[in-house]
């Protein structure tokens, strides 16, 4: 097996089809609906809040709420009363089973609900998935995180609609260092394996550390991408502003840190500090003219041209060029 990471990896370039890069569409077709990039903020407190959240629906990007110290029901009150989308996060405990009781009961179930835990690969999730298509049959469910075919194999069978992979390659995972376990180091080749078996959309989640990484998640099967650290730095973060020697800083922490958790156990995650580096609007807007460039020398015009192109290995035993197949 091929093992490979964003940094050393390049995608190699098509005959140009078009005359403008505004002519490439970076558009993605997730869960039904359309939205304007494969790319969703981390659903962790110092990436995205409520605000947040209601922006990037009010303005065409899939988003997932967060599940940390907040009140699930009332987010997706608070969203339907603005006929905006209800996409939510659900752990695998009772209170997260009776958060699904509660919109169901009260009517306004969710459009789209993602089942986020360490370790996806585990019976919690089967019987979560199982409850939530059981009372809220018209949610479309992401679960996750797993890190190999089987797993995604596993979640798929047991009903999830799409599955989320990378087990520790964030930026503020300290799994591979606790555990010993993960992706972390080698996800795109990870993201490359799973995809092969997978017959629904995978959502990759962490690593990527630069815009040119979404063009290659997309190119080894992702669907949609989910970034943490890449959108924890803007002034709109939820994240605490720092100042260190004049200079501004959001804090950044992992959603297993004990920033998190309110306490130290089973930790596997750290906090951090990102510069602050203006609105988020402005950065999915680079994002996605960023995209459209990779549609481009993709010799494409959407997103899927991207899974067409030949790519290179740079350095170590596995370099070389690597045809389409
Ligand atoms: N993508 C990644 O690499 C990682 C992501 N995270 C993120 O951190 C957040 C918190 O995750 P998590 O602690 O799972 O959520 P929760 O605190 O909601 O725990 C979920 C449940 O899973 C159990 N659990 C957690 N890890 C394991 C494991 N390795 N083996 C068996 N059971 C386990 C917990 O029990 P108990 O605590 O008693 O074991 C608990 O019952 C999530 O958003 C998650 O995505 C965390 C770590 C890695
Ligand atoms: N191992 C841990 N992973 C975590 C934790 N909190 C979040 N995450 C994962 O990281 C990505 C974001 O990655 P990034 O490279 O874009 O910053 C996020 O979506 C989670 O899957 C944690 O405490 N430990």
């Amino acid at each position: 097996m091929e093992i490979f990471d964003y940094d050393n990896i390049l995608l190699l370039p098509r005959k140009c089809r078009v005359d403008s890069r505004s002519e490439c569409d970076p558009s993605v077709d997730f869960g039904g609906r359309r939205f304007k990039l494969p790319a969703v903020p981390a659903n962790m407190k110092t990436v995205l809040d409520e605000s947040i959240a209601e922006w990037l629906a009010s303005n065409g990007y899939f988003y997932v709420m967060h599940r940390f110290d907040l009140d699930t029901v009332e987010f997706a009150r608070r969203m339907r009363r603005q006929n905006l989308l209800v996409s939510i996060s659900a752990g695998v405990k009772e209170a997260d089973r009776q958060a699904i009781d509660q919109l169901a009961a009260e009517g306004l179930g969710a459009d789209y609900i993602t089942i986020d835990i360490a370790h996806g690969h585990a019976d919690s999730v089967r019987r979560m998935i199982e409850h939530i298509k059981q009372k809220l049959p018209q949610a479309f469910v992401i679960a996750g995180n797993v890190g190999t075919p089987e797993g995604v194999i596993d979640l798929e069978n047991w009903g999830a609609d799409a599955t989320k992979v990378g087990i520790g390659p964030g930026k503020v995972c300290i799994t591979r260092l606790k555990t010993g376990f993960g992706t972390g180091g080698w996800q795109l080749s990870a993201l490359k394996w799973c995809a092969r078996v997978a017959t629904k959309p995978i959502i990759a989640d962490g690593g990527i550390r630069h815009h040119g990484d979404i063009a290659k998640s997309v190119r080894f099967g992702a669907a949609m991408v989910m970034i943490g650290s890449l959108f924890a730095g803007h002034e709109e973060s939820p994240g605490q502003t720092v100042e260190v020697d004049g200079k501004l800083y959001k804090e950044y922490f992992g959603s297993a840190s004990d920033f998190n958790k309110g306490e130290y156990k089973h930790v596997e995650g750290k906090r951090i500090l990102e510069p602050i580096k203006g609105r988020l609007a402005d950065t999915l807007r680079e994002m996605q003219e960023d995209l459209q460039s990779s549609i481009s020398y993709a010799g494409g015009r959407v997103l899927a041209d991207l899974k067409k192109v030949n790519y290179v290995v740079l350095g170590g035993e596995n370099a070389g060029e690597h045809l389409f197949m």
